[in-house]
């Protein structure tokens, strides 16, 4: 009874581009619930459609009530049917009726909505009795590629994790120090460099991407011994953005260097042993599953693999990567997916084959901070959303506030 869903609302509201985007509000009879979904640009070819053609606008006049109809009177509790519900509503196999931004705020708001029903944080409705484990913030220190200008490096996100952390409040300082760091060894190097900032808060400078990693690396060496927390250089490379389908080759505009897969492969295993990077998403172009398997056999003990655009957080994709063994990582991010249900069935399937789920915002955000609870419910043992910037810190924050409220907290074992 106190979590019978009773008012439904939808409205479009600003992301942090400025681009529209969807944000819905779940009443109860004892709760309420309100969630907004991001949306990407470097998107994954497989993810589900965000929004139908036409965009916000084009569905803003019905899907309120569209939604309302069907939804109204059903229990925020059994989220799983309701998920069902929308996917039904939406009729599409890639959710382009309604988009699967619709259907992902309304999946979030509804479980907000049940955990507030019952007096919940949304993190203890679903990660059941009392989760203690915060996971490693993956902090955003240099953009590139899709998320900054042209003359910033081919590789997307320089991002750093800081390992050695004993608390949330540690890790995330840890991370705005490094990002402090690197913007005064930009400025040492390009006395021109405006303090110009990509999508995901990360600086975009005028770097090579050779220039750029070692500018990485040299601040978390230096950070780490400052602090005494060992903070690690990681990447996403969104290596899509950069693959030239009829040249085959992985083109670096930047260093004017092109390279085939297996060049590839050899270039991002070095780059891990030079630089001792802890993670790399997205090395390979997606759909490579034999690249990926290639560099996770060379590299994946020491590094973790991690598909972006490769899994697009879809089970029957990641059951396909498990058999290849392509990779030892997955990005979660449930605007690919379209709902938590289903988010949640590819962390399971991730969790049991040892792959390491990596819960994600996206590079156009909200300030909502859903993701924040769902990395601490589902166990997954790092958080990737960036280091600064209102839409960013609203995740951090919460993870300080989530932390403070456990009673044995500890910061996640990465592993696998
Ligand atoms: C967050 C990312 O970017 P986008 O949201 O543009 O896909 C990413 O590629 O990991
Ligand atoms: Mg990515």
């Amino acid at each position: 009874m106190d979590s019978v869903i009773e008012d439904i609302r939808v409205r479009k509201i600003l992301d942090s581009r400025g681009n529209p985007t969807l944000e819905v509000d779940v009443i109860t009879w004892n709760g309420f619930g309100r969630a907004a979904a991001p949306s990407g640009a470097s998107t994954g070819v497989r993810e589900v459609v965000s929004f139908p053609t036409g965009g916000v606008d084009g569905i803003i006049e019905e899907v309120e009530d569209i939604i309302s109809a069907e939804l109204i009177g059903m229990d925020a509790e059994d989220l799983q049917e309701i998920d069902l519900v929308l996917k039904e509503i939406d009729g599409t196999e890639n959710l382009s009726a309604i988009g699967g931004n619709t259907t992902v705020a309304v999946s979030m708001a509804v479980a907000k909505a049940a955990a507030a029903s019952y007096n919940l944080p949304l993190y203890r409705f679903l990660g059941g009795n009392m989760p203690s484990a915060l996971p490693f913030p993956l902090g955003n220190m240099i953009n590139g590629g899709a998320h900054a200008g042209k003359n910033a490096p081919d590789i997307q996100e320089f991002l750093v994790l800081p390992v050695g952390a004993d608390n949330i409040t540690e890790a995330v300082f840890t991370n705005v120090a490094v990002h402090r760091r690197i913007r005064e060894k930009i400025a040492a190097k390009d006395p021109l460099f405006t303090g110009g900032k990509g999508d995901e808060g990360g600086w975009a400078p005028n770097l090579t991407n050779q220039e750029a990693l070692e500018i990485q690396a040299t601040s978390c060496a230096e950070i780490s011994d400052e602090t005494g927390v060992l903070v690690k250089p990681c990447l996403d490379m969104a290596a899509s953005e950069f693959w030239d389908a009829d040249a085959e080759k992985y083109v670096y505009a930047k260093e004017g260097v092109k390279r085939n897969t297996g060049e590839q492969v050899d270039y991002v295993n070095d780059i891990i042993n030079t630089y001792g990077m802890f993670y790399v998403e997205d090395p390979i172009r997606e759909g490579d599953f034999s690249g990926f398997s290639e560099l996770t056999q060379k590299a994946g003990k020491n590094a973790l693999i991690c598909g972006d655009d490769l899994f697009v957080t879809n089970a029957e994709i990641l059951a396909e990567g498990i058999e290849k063994s392509a990779g030892n990582s997955i990005i979660i991010k449930p605007n690919q997916i379209g709902t938590l249900s289903d988010t949640y069935a590819t962390v399971n399937l991730a969790r049991t084959n040892q792959y390491v789920p990596v819960v994600s915002h996206r590079s156009g955000e909200t300030t909502d901070e859903t993701i924040a609870h769902l990395a601490v419910a589902w166990s997954c043992p790092i958080i990737k959303t960036g280091a600064v910037g209102g839409e960013r810190i609203a995740k951090l924050n919460e993870l300080i506030r989530i932390e403070e409220e456990m009673s044995n907290p500890e910061m996640a074992e990465i592993k696998w």
